[in-house]
């Protein structure tokens, strides 16, 4: 069994271990260690936050508001720039990596999608276009299907669409980049429950079909209980939790139970 460094406990090491093995082989996609956020005020946002992240598993993050899931969940693309060995993908420094590039393997879909003008297929072709690859119709439907969407979006515009089918196309624009790893920053909240559904179907099918990390910011413990394989409970910038999503009742941080108390 591959030792995970930098466990919470060794309970946690295990739920960690097992669910990177029962994945394709390999371990850990991400391994994040010791990584720190200090704002420009010295307020202290992520505090030496260590996490092997499965490969081939969904992995959500919960925790109070400003516990710094969403700074946690943007160092691991570089939208802010972590120091140099804190976040390895596939045991490299994302640092090392070209910014693009690791965006490319590393996609994003956030809280509100925006689409960019032009119709849904420009939006889906624009990250292959921008490496000078055309995707062709059938490629661009085959995307669209992957997001849940049928083939009369291809030629409608951002305008005509709803939020929750519009968060589809910027799924499938970000599929189209071929990512490896999927960061999600609250993807349903705006969104009613029907297209929330869809988009966990999307998720997990992603998952079993094509091996796909996906690490998800949520605020619904539902959700997460819903699709998750492993739960990361951060509070006050540190991961104080890993958690099946069935046991997370057996918290024992206080911070995290009145959190999952009032939550659920
Ligand atoms: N660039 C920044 N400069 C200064 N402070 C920041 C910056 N980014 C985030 N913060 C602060 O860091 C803390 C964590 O923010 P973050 O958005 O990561 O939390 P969160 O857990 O995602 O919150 P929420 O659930 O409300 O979205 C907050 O107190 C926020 O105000």
């Amino acid at each position: 069994m591959k030792a995970l460094r930098y466990p919470i406990d060794e309970a946690q090491a295990h739920l960690l271990t097992e669910a990177a093995e029962t994945g394709q082989p390999g371990g850990a996609k991400i391994e994040v260690r010791d990584l720190t956020k200090v704002s420009d005020k010295d307020v202290r946002i992520l505090r030496k936050v260590n996490v092997d992240i499965p490969r081939g598993m969904i992995m959500g993050v919960i925790g109070p508001s400003g516990s710094g899931k969403s700074t946690f969940l943007r160092a691991l693309n570089r939208l802010w720039e972590p120091a140099s060995g804190c976040v390895l993908l596939d045991g490299v420094d994302i640092c090392e990596l070209d910014v693009l590039n690791l965006r490319r393997k590393v996609g994003m879909l956030f809280q509100l999608p925006v689409l960019f003008e032009g119709t849904v297929a420009d939006n889906v072709r624009y990250g292959p276009q921008l490496r000078g690859k055309k995707l062709s119709d059938v490629e661009v439907y085959k995307l669209l299907a992957l997001a849940d969407l049928d083939s009369s979006f291809y030629s409608k515009s951002g305008g005509e669409l709803s939020v929750g089918q519009a968060q589809r196309v910027a799924l499938a624009r970000t599929l189209a980049n071929e990512p490896e790893v999927l960061l999600l920053d609250e993807p349903t909240s705006a969104l009613d429950p029907i297209s929330t559904q869809n988009i966990e179907d999307v998720l997990v099918k992603l998952k079993k079909d094509k091996g796909m990390t996906v690490i998800m910011v949520s605020h619904s413990i539902k959700q997460i209980q819903r699709i998750a394989d492993v739960v990361c409970l951060l509070v006050n910038g540190e991961i104080v939790e890993i958690l099946e999503p069935n046991k997370i009742s057996e918290a024992r941080h206080t911070m995290a139970k009145t959190f999952l108390q009032l939550g659920s």
